[in-house]
């Protein structure tokens, strides 16, 4: 990067640690650590002095891995001025605290930052050979953004702009675990089918996932995500197609890391944090990070990956066609129609367009009934989207709709994932003075919403469901999630329930599946009957279908 500004113009300070690889690149022109066979223009020159590197700088290009960066930045805070921007180019997720860079960075160093950041298929070596390159720059404050793009533009490097900060840093980071992936591919020795339909499903994970953390699908679909997915997951510069590589061909994985910067590793663990944060089922990633975690052997990943339950490819995308298909056919529309579209967005992960039916329906003057809401309710919990939930069910009320236990426990379930354990709550008792009998579903949601300080509170609604008999393995499950410590195991009392600690864990890892089972059958209830015409099977990626294990148990409908 310090290249791509020289040649843009500018006087650049190369900050380094070593005093003998500063003075080779101010006096011989050649930085001897890193592609020492370029040579290095005059207006580049280096220092080992940070105070002199940033001091008169109009613009501070930052390139730590992403685990040190933080750190970095707070312990030198002092010499870096708060106006001055400070351009982030490294691409990972910050693992001890699961932020994204920017955020742990203002996290560290106590104060805010100007800070934006630059991401996008750009290998080093390929940007000193001057190959035509293209990234896009992200910072809240726009004008910044294309100050920063006039600064560093030049006919081989293109700098596009962008306010999508969450997108940029997060497709930059999270196409690095995806990358490993290919690069296990290649090792194995496998051929372009599985590279082909590996590509494809990693790039829809990157989508789904970075759309639920709040990034927009544009961003994704662009230079820092699907652009840098494909040029790490098919370039052989990548360090992390290339660990991928030498994990397959036997290489263990902390020797690879003595040798060379991999952000795929860290990321991975924390892009399954995310994942099971926002409910995604999301194969590829868990697959990538269970084998890097050591929980998982390479051998099993094609059992993990091709063994899953057989899915049709987009549903939502088909039913929406098939609804435009009546149209055209002049064929009325109804509710009943509608509901099926609205079902097979809930399961493709389509909110927006979930949404955005319903809205179609006021205008085509088709009503809305319970299992509009509802289905449109329980699309609302991948991402936690509880205000539209709360807007949803308070449209139910003025519109006189009737709700239901499924209603409620989507809406429950919803405020629990955006941790509004106080809207769970008022919901739950909500549902309970409606005259609705709360449901097994109803008391794992409710309890699941309780966060570790109300734990008196989940034990006062384990009492209560113990009564009502609607008692699950989730429950508890999520009961030892809100009592954890030994403590408060004992203050609870909680042995007048459940006797043996140990059996309960062993029970909910065993009837974890039941569960879903169940529980997906009450959802089969939303599905339009097969005469509608309209397919009502499970979406691809639809991570409700799907058992989950105990460490996801604060995340039930
Ligand atoms: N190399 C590339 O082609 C590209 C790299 N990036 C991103 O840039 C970031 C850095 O990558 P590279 O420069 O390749 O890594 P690198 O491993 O070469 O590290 C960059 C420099 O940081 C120094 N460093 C490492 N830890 C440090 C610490 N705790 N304190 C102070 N200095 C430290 C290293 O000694 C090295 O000089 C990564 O996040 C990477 O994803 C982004 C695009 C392209
Ligand atoms: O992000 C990169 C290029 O855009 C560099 O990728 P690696 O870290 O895998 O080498």
């Amino acid at each position: 990067m310090a290249m791509v500004a020289a040649r843009a113009g500018h006087d650049v300070v190369l900050y380094c640690r070593q005093e003998e690889q500063a003075s080779s690149i101010t006096l011989k022109h050649r930085n001897p650590r890193a592609l020492s066979e370029f040579e290095l223009p005059p207006n580049l020159r280096a220092t080992t002095s940070l105070p002199e590197a940033i001091e008169g700088s109009a613009l501070i290009i930052h390139g730590l891995p992403a685990q040190g960066t933080p750190k970095f930045l707070a312990e030198h805070r002092e010499l870096i001025p708060a106006e001055v921007p400070v351009c982030i180019t490294s691409k990972g997720l910050y693992l001890p605290t699961k932020q994204l860079l920017g955020d742990a960075i203002c996290s560290e160093m106590g104060r805010s930052q100007c800070l934006a950041y630059l991401s996008g298929p750009s290998f080093a070596k390929e940007l000193m050979m001057k190959q035509p390159t293209a990234v896009v720059v992200a910072c809240a404050d726009l004008p910044m953004a294309e100050k920063i793009q006039c600064m560093l533009s030049t006919l081989f490097f293109r700098v596009y702009t962008t306010t999508d900060v969450v997108g940029v840093q997060l497709g930059g980071a999270l196409k690095n675990p995806l990358a490993i992936g290919a690069g296990m591919i290649e090792g194995r020795g496998l051929g372009i089918n599985t590279m082909a339909a590996y590509v494809t499903k990693a790039q829809l994970e990157l989508q789904k996932l970075a759309t639920a953390m709040g990034g927009d699908a544009a961003t994704i679909s662009g230079l820092s995500g699907v652009g840098d997915l494909m040029l790490t997951a098919f370039g052989s510069l990548s360090r992390n197609r290339t660990t991928g590589v030498r994990l397959a061909k036997g290489d263990k994985l902390e020797d690879i890391l003595q040798e060379m910067t991999v952000e795929g590793v860290p990321t991975a663990a924390v892009a399954v944090c995310y994942a099971d944060q926002c409910d995604l089922e999301l194969p590829v990633f868990r697959t990538v990070a269970a084998i890097l975690d050591g929980s998982m052997q390479m051998e099993n990943a094609l059992v993990a990956l091709m063994g899953r339950p057989l899915r049709q490819e987009q549903e939502w995308a088909l039913a929406l066609h098939l609804l435009r298909s009546m149209v055209r056919l002049q064929v009325e529309a109804n509710s009943f129609s509608y509901n099926a579209a609205v079902t097979a967005c809930e399961r493709g992960s389509q909110l927006k367009t979930a949404l955005s039916l319903l809205q179609e329906m006021d205008e085509e003057a088709v009503s809305k009934d319970t299992i509009t809401y509802s289905t449109a309710i329980f699309a609302c919990e991948e991402g936690a989207h509880w205000q539209t939930a709360l807007a949803l069910l308070e449209e139910m009320t003025s519109g006189s709709v009737p709700k239901n236990a499924i209603t409620f426990n989507s809406a429950v379930s919803t405020c629990g994932a955006a941790a509004q354990w106080k809207a769970a709550f008022f919901l739950f008792r909500e549902m309970q003075a409606s005259a609705l009998q709360p449901t097994a579903v109803s008391f794992a949601a409710v309890i699941a919403s309780c966060p570790g300080g109300e734990w008196a509170r989940a034990l006062a609604l384990l009492a209560e469901m113990v009564v009502a008999q609607a008692a699950s393995t989730l429950a508890y499950a999520a009961i030892i999630e809100a009592c954890a410590g030994e403590e408060r195991w004992l203050q609870a009392g909680l042995q007048r329930y459940v006797s043996d600690v140990a059996h309960v864990a062993l029970m909910i890892v065993q009837e974890s599946k039941a569960f879903w089972t169940k529980k997906n059958h009450a959802r089969s209830l939303l599905c339009p009957p097969p005469e509608s015409g309209l397919p009502v099977s499970g979406a691809e990626g639809d991570g409700a279908s799907h058992p989950r294990s105990v460490a996801t148990t604060s995340r039930v409908r």
